[in-house]
């Protein structure tokens, strides 16, 4: 079993086990090694065949098992089991042997990990790896950075088994250090803000129309079917159906209403803190998040307050303003993101190309979507365009759907619905668009309370101004 797999692969959980057979699948041998021999065995038994697909326990001999480069994928939980599972590795790695980091780990951990690894002769680069355990499975959206030779050497075993979209590979080289795993940081942003925002919608055509569950199915499957055609739409419309196997009900109904999350969003928000670039739908996904999760507070306080009485909107009219409302917020979402990315890139120094990792998201990852043909066309006529909202394609679609996202957020205002996804998104949509904003009066009172001096319209120069006589 010396020299002979072409691939290998530690951490064989929810992605990792999909991967390898999709590796498989695709005509490269393929070893795994996990710490647990449960997964081991079952990755054996699954793969039906030790010569195409094989896994151990013992990293002495998973190690001795792949060929030289050796090319080593990691999809372990981020954190300090990567630095781990990087110490196992090195003392049965040789000098150009090639780890990859698949998980979502923070970029920083990544370019932490380049540094330490190249003293080493190791080539090593996160490569963020999008679809869940199908898109891993059948086919994934991977977003590649760092060693650009490390990166040669699996670029072939990659386009094979990444996710086509009109048989173009969803994988790219996306430029040096963390790249890959900053862009895939920002991809679930995004996913954060999308999500948000279709659960805004389910929540006001349930409560403002409402539209029972096999309603929402047909509603949800409709728009599937046209311009907001995603996967979050999609999988939304097949969960709002599934039936309950312990009640008599909907599953939907019975899921607590707490959402979870790993970090990735937050990093996204805290970055773009860090950055100064505003991504107030993606800022407040997390928020939602944590609000959620307060859930015997929220209860004790739905006690105290009042709500209004939610008013009726008929279903097809509720219908045609939510699917616009949710067009255009999404469109606000990606923006934000994508202006995020572009301002990393500079201050990175990245070199990112937004159409490109447009491209490669147009299929494979959870924020798939049909926009991601238009934003990858955008980008590739102005490749330097700073904001999608300034792109001549989209101000159409733009003004075509904001009438009906401020009718929802003066709707959900006055019936006590929470829409904060939607109302961040118009808000930043209407400060974005806004040649005169009241930020001069943050300027006068920074200048009178600490003298911080304020810059005029009509004059160059720093100004001061002694406000008291
Ligand atoms: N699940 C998803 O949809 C997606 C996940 N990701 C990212 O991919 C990475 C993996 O996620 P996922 O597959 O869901 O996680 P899982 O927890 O399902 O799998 C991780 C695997 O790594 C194993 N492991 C832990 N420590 C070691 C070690 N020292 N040596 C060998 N194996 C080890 C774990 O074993 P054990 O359980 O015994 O500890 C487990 O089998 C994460 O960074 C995640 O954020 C990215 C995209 C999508
Ligand atoms: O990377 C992913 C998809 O692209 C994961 O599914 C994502 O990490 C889930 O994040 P969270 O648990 O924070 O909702």
């Amino acid at each position: 079993m010396e020299n002979v797999y072409d691939f290998g692969l530690v951490g064989l959980g929810v992605m990792g086990r999909n991967f390898i057979l999709n590796v498989a699948d695709n005509g490269f041998t393929a070893m795994g090694n996990d710490l647990d021999t449960e997964k081991v065995k079952a990755l054996i038994d699954e793969g039906g065949d030790t010569d195409r697909v094989n896994a151990v326990v013992a990293v002495s001999a998973f190690a001795k098992a792949l060929s030289s480069p050796r090319k080593i994928m990691l999809l372990v939980p981020a954190g300090k089991v990567v630095d781990i599972v990087i110490d196992s590795l090195l003392p049965h790695l040789d000098k150009g042997d090639i780890i990859i980091d698949g998980g979502n780990s923070f970029f920083t951990d990544t370019d932490r990990r380049e540094a330490y690894l190249a003293e080493k002769g190791i080539h090593f680069f996160g490569a963020g790896v999008s679809g869940g355990a199908k898109g891993a499975r059948k086919g994934p959206s991977i977003m590649p950075g760092g060693s650009k030779a490390g990166y040669a050497a699996v670029q072939p075993i990659f386009e094979a088994v990444s996710a086509k979209y009109n048989g173009e590979p969803c994988v790219a080289y996306l430029g040096p250090k963390s790249a890959g795993n900053y862009v895939k940081m920002v991809h679930n942003g995004i996913e954060y803000g999308l999500m948000q925002l279709t659960s805004e919608m389910y929540d006001i055509l349930k409560k403002a129309g409402k539209f029972s569950n096999e309603e929402l199915h047909t509603t949800f499957k409709t728009w599937n079917d046209g311009r907001l055609q995603s996967f979050l739409v999609e999988i939304t419309s097949k969960i709002v159906a599934r039936k309950d196997t312990l009640t008599e009900g909907d599953l939907i109904d019975q899921i607590l209403d707490k959402a979870k999350q790993k970090g990735t969003g937050k990093w996204t928000s805290q970055n773009a803190m860090d950055l100064g670039i505003p991504v107030p739908s993606i800022d407040i996904a997390v928020s939602m998040r944590e609000i959620s999760a307060l859930k015997e507070e929220r209860i004790q306080a739905d006690h105290v307050y009042d709500r209004p009485e939610v008013a009726t909107i008929a279903k097809d009219k509720l219908s045609t303003l939510t699917e616009e409302a949710l067009y255009f917020s999404f469109i606000v979402t990606y923006a934000q993101g994508l202006h995020q990315l572009s301002d990393a890139s500079k201050e990175y120094g990245y070199g990112l190309n937004i159409a490109e990792i447009a491209k490669i998201w147009r299929a494979g990852c959870i924020i798939r979507a049909r926009l991601l043909a238009d934003i990858t066309e955008a980008f590739q006529e102005n490749p330097s365009l700073t904001n999608l909202l300034l792109s001549p394609s989209f101000i159409e679609k733009i003004k075509g759907t904001v009438a009906s996202a401020r009718a929802l957020v003066a709707f959900g205002a006055t019936n006590g619905i929470p829409l904060p996804g939607l109302s961040n998104s118009l808000t930043y949509f209407d400060a974005y668009t806004s040649s005169r904003l009241p930020l001069n009066l943050i300027q006068g009172q920074r200048d009178f309370f600490g003298s911080h001096t304020y810059e005029r319209l009509d004059r160059e120069g720093i100004f001061h101004t002694e406000w008291e006589e």
